[in-house]
């Protein structure tokens, strides 16, 4: 039986993480929950999964889930709550469910106790690669991506040798507004910023993936978690988001993985990896399908994607910038104090007026994300 942690249980990818979970049962325990402020949801997931351990946001929404959970339960509250569950409990896998780069201290905490990682939070990643490799490196844990593409990648380098990848390609649908010019996203709303043409996701990351941020963030993540340089990692177009990535080797040979899609195949292979078992997702039918499309990257259309791999080249404390920025503009977008096309303009600005600082220190790191924030909110148009 795999005892499991899961930070951000109440969230997209952790309501389909316990779903896969309570599709078999006898596989799995549930060691420790984390939410942020839905506590009627955790409540219930408590009640369901009975884990020995929870975490909410604050104090008070701690008092509340204790008087509404089996007693015995132990609830802890805020960042320590989050690495409590993280780190002290005799979970197997964490998986990494939080948005945004609050992940990035659970997430070494998780590696430091020796835990496996089922990865989503792909912006832990982004904002500090270096050291979350390292960590990894030291303790020896395996890094599973959920992350749709990255599972891909990495189940088509199963048993292969990663020296003969000459790259990878990372499929993007093109989010929200795929099929318009630049020109038609002025005025566009957060509600059809939110209406992704393939997945159902959380709201920051459906917003990323309009901007084509998401595509950036998942470029960095690639070169952190293959060891690839940022010449061997491509990004497609594919609207069909069928094919989630794929990779070619030195004789031109490419692997690709493919299903319908739904982010509970990729979960279900990180928290079991390498076995499979039947989920209740649906078979992919191709022939039903009939036709799947490709468009170049239009680097003009989406220069989000051009910023991420300027960052990601600069490294250091530039994706970090990146990343901290980009959280803010986009939770300023979903406020409807700014445009959508001034998201872009915030991450901009916040990378010019940044000076970079080469391998920096975690502390470091937190500087710098907290004075990209800040910069990034005192932006006015
Ligand atoms: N959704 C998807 O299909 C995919 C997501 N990812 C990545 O996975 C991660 C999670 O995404 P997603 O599930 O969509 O996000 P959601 O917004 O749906 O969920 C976020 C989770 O984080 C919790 N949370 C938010 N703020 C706090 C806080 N201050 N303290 C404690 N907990 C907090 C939320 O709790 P609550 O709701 O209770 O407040 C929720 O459980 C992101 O990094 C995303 O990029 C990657 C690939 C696909
Ligand atoms: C499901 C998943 O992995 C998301 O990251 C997805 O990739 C978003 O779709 P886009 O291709 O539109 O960014
Ligand atoms: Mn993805």
């Amino acid at each position: 039986m795999k005892r499991i942690a899961i930070l951000g249980s109440t969230g997209s990818i952790g309501t389909q993480t316990l779903d896969i979970i309570q599709h078999a049962p006898e596989k799995f325990q549930v060691e420790a929950i984390s939410g942020g402020y839905n506590t009627k949801l955790l409540i219930e997931q408590v009640n369901l999964f009975k884990p020995k351990l929870v975490s909410v946001a604050t104090k008070e929404l701690a008092h509340e889930v204790q008087l509404n959970v089996p007693a015995g339960t132990k609830v802890v509250y805020g960042e320590d709550g989050l690495i409590e569950v993280a780190a002290a409990t005799d979970a197997d896998l964490v998986v990494t469910a939080l948005v945004g780069s609050q992940g990035l201290k659970p997430t070494l905490a998780a590696i430091d106790a020796g835990k496996h990682i089922g990865l989503a939070n792909k912006e832990t990643l982004v904002s500090a690669g270096h050291i979350v490799t390292e960590a990894v490196r030291k303790k020896g844990v395996a890094v599973l991506p959920i992350d749709s593409e990255h599972s891909a990648i990495y189940q088509c380098l199963n048993g292969e040798n990663i020296a003969q990848v000459s790259k990878i390609t990372i499929t993007a649908s093109g989010g929200s507004f795929r099929d318009r010019t630049r020109a038609e996203l002025e005025g566009v709303t957060v509600e059809q910023a939110l209406q992704h043409p393939n997945w159902s996701m959380g709201a920051k990351i459906t917003i990323d993936s309009a901007t084509m941020v998401n595509k950036g963030f998942e470029v960095i993540e690639a070169h952190w978690l293959f060891d690839l340089s940022y010449d061997q990692i491509d990004v497609l177009i594919h609207p069909e988001s069928v094919i989630h990535s794929y990779v070619e080797f030195v004789d031109n040979s490419i692997i690709a993985q493919l299903g319908n899609p739904d982010m509970r195949v990729p979960i279900q292979y990180a928290l079991t990896y390498p076995d499979r078992f039947v989920t209740p997702t649906k078979k992919l039918d191709l022939a039903a399908i009939g036709k799947l499309h490709f468009r170049e990257m239009d680097y003009t259309r989406y220069p989000c994607l051009r910023m991420a791999y300027e960052s990601g080249r600069q490294g250091g404390t530039t994706p970090t910038v990146f990343n901290a920025a980009n959280e803010i503009a986009v939770a300023r977008f979903l406020k409807g104090e700014i445009t959508f096309l001034q998201i872009e303009q915030v991450i901009e600005a916040a990378l010019q007026k940044h000076e970079s600082y080469a391998n920096p220190a975690l502390e470091l790191i937190h500087e710098q994300d907290l004075w990209a924030r800040s910069y990034a909110d005192s932006i006015q148009f």
